[in-house]
Formats: structure tokens, sequence, C-alpha cells
């Protein structure tokens, strides 16, 4: 936690407004910390790092603090299942926005290290799976350690004297942000830039409460939906679908993952085009919740690349108030 954001007061009797708090995938350092310090505002509010995702997304539910910031999908791996999976079927939460970090990642190590001396590496799943041709390249025969973090992986390396050391830690480098190196220069770089794709992004969301007020449509918003389809049954999945494609609904992710009630019980995780202040969004949503009563919202929100969504012009709000003004007129008759 920060100390520059502890509630401070603005004169006498005056509590002054309450910061934001807001809890990430910490330790500091985490990709998830350089998403947080995206969001406006965030430089002077309480930032809490967190051991897990789902131990951030509790700390909104119990009020503990005002948001999170948890990554969701990346663009090598796809979607970040422990996040999937909790803002799925935990108590329900809201996202308030999505943020696009490009990734970069080093290999860090004791001083005096070599890279033939690395037989395990440590790092955040997410981050194992962008490495893993680096790895196969130049370190074949490395194990691998899962760690909460990328930069918990690393910190774990440092002793309490300040150096550095990988006794007792079944590892001995590990992966994570050059933000990490810049805060702990006793780490040495074994190796820069080891991510498989240059161009890799991974994208996070800020999660609140459900009451948190839903950000004003933009036109370059996106709507995260879970759809649970239970029914077996030949096209299913295509009634869904059609709902939205006849309201010109573009989706822009939807996976499928198991509900871990029963094999072969899944739901979906869909990101379409549009806010539900949007008609054919508001129409496509009823129509999927016919379908599947127990479909939840998870929030419309701005694109973070703010790309405006081209809409036919029957598809627009204007057609949608045409219409329905005309269908009311002629059941008032
Ligand atoms: O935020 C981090 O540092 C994480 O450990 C999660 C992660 C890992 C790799 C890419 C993006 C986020």
């Amino acid at each position: 936690m920060n100390a520059a954001a502890s509630g401070v007061a603005s004169g006498p009797g005056d509590p002054g407004p309450r910061p934001r708090r807001y809890a990430f995938l910490g330790p500091e350092g985490t990709f998830t910390e350089a998403a947080l310090l995206q969001v406006p505002g965030t430089d002077a509010a309480v930032r809490t790092p967190m051991g897990s995702v789902p131990a951030a997304l509790a700390a909104v539910r119990e009020g503990r603090v005002d948001a999170a910031v948890v990554p969701i999908e990346n663009s090598v791996e796809g979607g970040v299942t422990a996040t999937l999976d909790d803002v799925s079927f935990g108590a329900e939460l809201r996202i308030l926005r999505e943020i696009v970090v490009p990734i970069r990642f080093v290999l860090v190590a004791p001083a005096g290290t070599e890279l033939a001396d690395v037989h395990a590496i440590s790092t955040h799943t997410v981050a194992w799976a962008q490495i893993r041709r680096w790895v196969a390249q130049h370190l074949p025969d490395a194990d691998y350690v899962p760690a909460p973090s990328t930069a918990a992986s690393a910190v774990a390396m440092l002793d309490g004297a300040g150096g550095v050391s990988t006794e007792g830690l079944g590892y001995d480098a590990a992966v994570c942000s050059p933000v990490v190196v810049a805060q702990h220069p006793e780490l040495h770089v074994l190796a820069g830039d080891i991510g498989d794709n240059t161009q890799a992004v991974t994208r996070f969301v800020l999660v609140a409460r459900p009451d948190a007020p839903m950000p004003a449509p933009t036109g370059a918003d996106k709507t995260s939906l879970v759809v649970p389809l239970w029914e077996d049954r030949p096209g299913a999945l295509l009634d869904i679908l059609e709902q939205f494609s006849t309201r010109g609904v573009n989706l822009t992710r939807i996976e499928s993952r198991p509900t871990k009630a029963h094999l072969g019980d899944y739901f979906f995780s869909v990101d379409i085009d549009g806010h539900i202040q949007d008609d054919r969004v508001a129409d496509a949503l009823m129509g999927v919740r016919r379908i599947c009563p127990r479909t939840r919202f998870l929030g419309s929100y701005p694109r973070a690349d703010q790309r405006a969504v081209p809409v036919a012009t029957h598809h627009s709000d204007a057609a949608f108030i045409q219409a329905r003004s005309w269908v009311d007129n002629l059941k008032g008759q």
C-alpha cells in the first residue's frame, strides 16, 4: 500500500474525499500493476498488492477495496482462466474498464549465474505460455515451477540481506517484467526480450461491485457476458449466436469453459461490440436471456483502442426507436 494515499485531510475537521482503494495481482512490478497505473488517478490512490486473482476479487466483493485490476486475456494464449471462472461464477461483479498492456519478459537470476546453470525457471503460467519457444531453444531441459505472479517469482529470490539467493526455492531463474529489475538491481538479467511474440499484449480489466456506476456509452464500447449453456441439443450455440448476428452485434471474443459441475457442461464467456445502452445490444441480450435465463451481464465499458464500431442503418438506435413506436402504435389501436 502506498503512503501517498492514506486518507489526507485538507483542513481541520474536513476529512476530504476518501481516496479510492484498488487491489491488484502483486507484488509491485507485475504487469497487472502496470495496467492499474494506466487508470487515471491511481497514482494518488491506495494500491494493495494481492497474492492471487481470487484474493483481489474477494477484496472487492468484501468491500475492502473499491475495485481491482486482474489479467483476463492475452494475445498468445487466450483467456486467463482464474479470472474468467471467478467473475463468471463468484458473487456478481462489474467490469468498468479494459486496459491493454504490451508485454516484454526478461529472465533474471542471482549475480554470477550463467545461462548454462539454469535448471528450473519460475514465473506465472500466463508468462510461461508466452516464452515456451525461447525456452525450448535456449534451455530445453529446464523445469517449470509455477509462481503466483511474474514479480513474485523474481522477488522470492531476494533474501533478507538484500542479496539474491535461490536456496530452497526449487528454481534458479525467474521470468518477469524489466520493471522488477529496475526496482531490484541486485537481480541479474540473463536474457532480455524472451517473449516468443514481440507483439504480445495482455488485456486486463478493472472490476468493481455491481452497484458501481456504469461507464456511459462512448460509441466505442464492449459488453461482457457469461452464457451458461446447459441444453445439450443440436443448434443450441447457434441459437445464441443468431441473437447477435441478426442485430448486427459483432463478437470480439468467445470462449467455452467447463462449469466444473458435470463433465460436458460448459459456459461461454463472450465479449461483444457495443454498450447495453445501444438498442441493438439490449435487444440481443433479451434474446440471449430468453434462451439462457442464467445469462450474466458483466458490464459495458469503453474499448481500450477507442475504435468506433460501424453500425448499419437498420441496426441503429434510431431504427429500433422507429420500429418500436410503430409496433406500440399498432398495439394501441
Ligand atoms: O501481472 C503479472 O505479472 C502476472 O503475473 C500475470 C501476467 C503474466 C504474464 C502476462 C501478463 C500478466
